[in-house]
């Protein structure tokens, strides 16, 4: 039986807007080894880089989208703390890179308070007890079994799938997770995004387009607002939230492992279509990342081996470093070269 989602509570996804041609690819089948659902989710990670995983009829799936629901109840409480508690937590003051972002939109709530887009970044190793964890409010210390036990779920998840690509790309079987090991660190992290009510501005969602930096990425929504670019006519197309199902994205860093062979698209938020434009939204991600050490090459072996060679050498670095200057708009997207989309200045209003 597939758990409950919340997206009846919300006003609904329009039916006539054009979406996102994502296919949907059966966990259960994924888990079984179904030779058909395993094709079509490598088709799925060489041509569009995002899919819909529908969890219906797995055990793994339903306790996913079970905590994903109860996250989002989480968040919501979360952002709902005074700005300066959240502050606390601050990028700033926490940690390079995780802890609360937020970037403010120059308008304000009815009760005076400014608009913001935020986010909270908790990283993996947090809750697998690879480090000393960094500070966290007690709401979220609160919770912390509920989000160890969704990390080790979408552990679990991403570990299936790098090892159906493992199979597809005639690697050795370990190759792709024998570099995304739990337990060592990584920039792996779960996060909690927020954006205002706002109006749409082309300015805004030219901004925030953007590829994500890592393997794989596990994503839950309940309102739309997540656009890609069609790779075949170019145009900005909404993903259409649909309950008992993540969609998942690949990452730059398997673009770079495979020489090209897999694909990571350009994708951005931008304002949900209405009627969901008059409520605040929300998402839950899972980012997960190479190891911190782990240097972002090409690999040998397998299909890998017959992709042409790139003419210019590419700078070589770990994964940790790829990371950090991604993460301050130094260094550009793998699929964003042409368009120059990654060189925008950092932290543009409200873009967290
Ligand atoms: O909020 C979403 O739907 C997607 C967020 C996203 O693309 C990201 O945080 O990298
Ligand atoms: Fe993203």
């Amino acid at each position: 039986m597939a758990p409950a989602t919340t997206h009846h509570l919300y006003p609904p996804f329009p039916a006539e807007l054009p979406t996102a041609p994502l296919v949907s690819v059966s966990l259960a089948k994924l888990k079984a080894s179904d030779g058909a659902e395993s094709k079509a989710f490598f088709d799925a990670c060489r041509s569009l880089g995002f899919f819909y995983l529908d969890t219906t009829g797995s055990p793994l799936g339903c306790s996913l989208v079970a905590e994903a629901e109860r996250l989002n109840d989480l968040q919501a409480r979360f952002f709902k703390m005074p700005n300066h508690e959240k502050e606390e937590y601050a990028r700033e003051k926490v940690d390079p890179f995780f802890g609360y972002r937020h970037g403010d939109l120059g308008t304000c709530h009815d009760d005076g308070t400014p608009k913001r887009n935020e986010s909270y970044n908790m990283r993996k190793d947090d809750f697998e007890g690879n480090c000393e964890a960094l500070p966290h409010p007690s709401l979220i210390k609160k919770h912390w079994a509920l989000l160890q036990s969704y990390v080790r779920h979408c552990r679990a998840v991403i570990d299936l799938m790098l090892t159906h690509l493992e199979v597809h790309l005639e690697l050795p079987i370990g190759t792709l997770a024998n570099l995304h090991r739990i337990k060592e660190r990584s920039g792996d992290h779960v996060r909690f995004n927020q954006r205002a009510i706002q109006p749409y501005s082309d300015g805004d969602a030219k901004q925030g387009e953007h590829t994500d930096f890592g393997t794989l990425t596990i994503l839950f929504n309940w309102l739309g607002g997540l656009q890609i670019r069609r790779p075949d006519t170019e145009d900005w197309v909404y993903v259409k939230p649909v309950p008992g199902h993540a969609s998942i994205n690949l990452g730059d860093s398997l673009v770079k492992f495979t020489a090209g062979i897999l694909r990571s698209n350009v994708h951005r938020v931008v304002v949900p279509p209405a009627p969901q434009d008059t409520i605040t939204r929300n998402s839950l991600v899972y980012f997960s990342r190479p190891e911190d050490t782990v240097v972002l090459r090409r690999l040998r072996g397998g299909l890998i081996d017959k992709q042409p060679r790139a003419e210019t050498v590419e700078p070589e670095m770990t994964s940790q470093e790829w990371i950090l200057r991604r993460s301050v708009g130094d260094l550009k997207g793998v699929y964003t070269h042409s368009g120059g989309l990654e060189l925008r200045p950092q932290m543009a209003a409200g873009r967290v």
